[in-house]
């Protein structure tokens, strides 16, 4: 049987599907969750079982070296050698990229030149397409890109207001990430509501240990939360969101910090729910710290919501209407009480949970039928989108060629 495998490290965790085509059958899916931080765990799941496993995993290394080693030990597969395609989720493509390519040597020099453009995750990345092109040297290898998503965006959502010759020459714009999972939302949303996409005013919000917010219209992404690098936006795990540029020359005088690299590895390591609550960059951690009466973590809670209202407001008004609010990833997935809490914000604009649907959550409507906006739940499958990308490029490889 030929297997194909796809590979998604985010900043927290490496998530990976065993797929059999041409059936999309999902043969095994697994979670590595926690890299990094206490009480990390891998979780696979297959042939109706369950896999679980707490163990140390401080790194994206430890994690791909980890995920080869139970492929064959949980029988998942015989040899390596029967997965035939291997598909890569690569979080910076810069310019360079709009489309899902073939993996060679050219397009791991341009990911490894785009490794300043997403720090978290690129590095990850090149990792796992280099581990998996030793062990597979012969499987077909396709890169699909966070940011391939967001070049349908016009020049005034991506332009930043600084030297235009900084774009031209240097590449400096907006390129916005998840935008896998963004698109692969839009999509199930507007299946849900049993309308087609391009009629459709939407804001798709991937809350995760990353988190972005899509504006989507006329089929297409409009605006984004991130910008020249994960690193802005909303509040993350620990990442800062939106911050002024001055205060990174100010914080380095005062810390005395010489290399700019450190002062942007405490905005991207040591910020976000972890800098402000100053327990924990998971929201589980936060959530039970606040019930615990923790003021810190209720403080990191309002601003992780404040900064997500801000701007469903401003794209409201961008877009000149909205449709449909969706949430997904793992905080977006799993957590009623942050849906509630930035519902609860736009009650005044008429958009009403209907509690037992946010409750259950899953792939569904969460809103009242008299809602002005609906609101709606959908797991994310960032893999899924992967696999139809091999599948096409299977079919025609020059879809998948990369020219410079
Ligand atoms: N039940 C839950 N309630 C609140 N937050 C959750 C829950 N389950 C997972 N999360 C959050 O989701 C985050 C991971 O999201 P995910 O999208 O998987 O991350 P990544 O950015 O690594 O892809 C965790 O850091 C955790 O904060
Ligand atoms: C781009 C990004 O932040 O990805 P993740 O949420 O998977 O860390
Ligand atoms: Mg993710």
């Amino acid at each position: 049987m030929e297997k194909t495998l796809i590979i998604n490290s985010g900043s927290s965790s490496l998530k990976f599907k065993l797929f059999s085509l041409p059936t999309e059958a999902v043969l095994a899916s697994g979670l590595i969750d926690r890299i990094g931080i206490e009480d990390s765990s891998v979780t696979i799941k297959f042939a109706g079982e369950k896999f679980h496993k707490s163990l140390p995993i401080k790194d994206h290394k430890v994690a791909v070296d980890l995920l080869l080693k139970l492929l064959v030990e949980l029988d998942l597969v015989t040899a390596l050698d029967e997965i035939t395609a291997v598909g890569h989720r690569v979080v910076a493509g810069g310019e360079y990229f709009d489309h899902s390519v073939i993996i060679d040597e050219t397009v791991i020099e341009k990911i490894a030149e785009l490794s300043e453009l997403a720090r978290l995750h690129n590095p990850a990345n090149l990792l796992g397409i280099e581990v998996f092109k030793e062990q597979l040297p012969n499987a077909l290898a396709i890169a699909s890109f966070d940011t391939a998503y967001h070049h349908t965006m016009p020049a005034k959502n991506y332009l930043y207001s600084v030297p235009y010759e900084w774009y031209e020459k240097y590449g400096v714009r907006r390129y916005g990430a998840h935008g896998i999972s963004h698109e692969y939302v839009a999509r199930q949303t507007a299946a849900l509501l049993k309308r087609p996409l391009a009629e459709l005013k939407l804001i798709t919000c991937h809350l995760g240990a990353g988190s972005s917010l899509c504006a989507i219209k006329d089929g297409h992404s409009f605006d984004t939360t991130m910008g020249f690098t994960p690193l802005t936006g909303v509040t993350m795990a620990t990442r800062s969101g939106d911050v002024d540029a001055e205060l990174v020359m100010y914080m380095m005088k005062k810390l005395k910090l010489t290399d700019p690299d450190e002062i942007v590895s405490l905005l991207t390591r040591k910020s976000g729910l972890l800098g402000i609550s100053g327990l924990s960059s998971d929201m589980r951690d936060i959530l039970a710290a606040k019930d615990q009466g923790e003021a810190r973590a209720a403080l990191a809670i309002t601003l992780f919501v404040k900064n997500i209202v801000r701007y469903i407001g401003q794209y409201y008004v961008e877009m000149q209407g909205l449709d449909a609010l969706t949430f997904t990833a793992g905080i977006g997935e799993n957590s009623p009480i942050i849906r509630q809490l930035i519902c609860d914000e736009l009650a005044f604009m008429g958009v009403k949970l209907a509690p037992k649907a946010n409750e259950s959550g899953g792939e569904a409507v969460l809103s009242t039928p008299d809602s002005t906006i609906k609101v709606l739940c959908v797991p994310t499958d960032e893999e899924l989108m992967i696999l139809r990308e091999i599948e096409l490029i299977k079919l025609d490889p020059t879809r998948g060629k990369f020219e410079l």
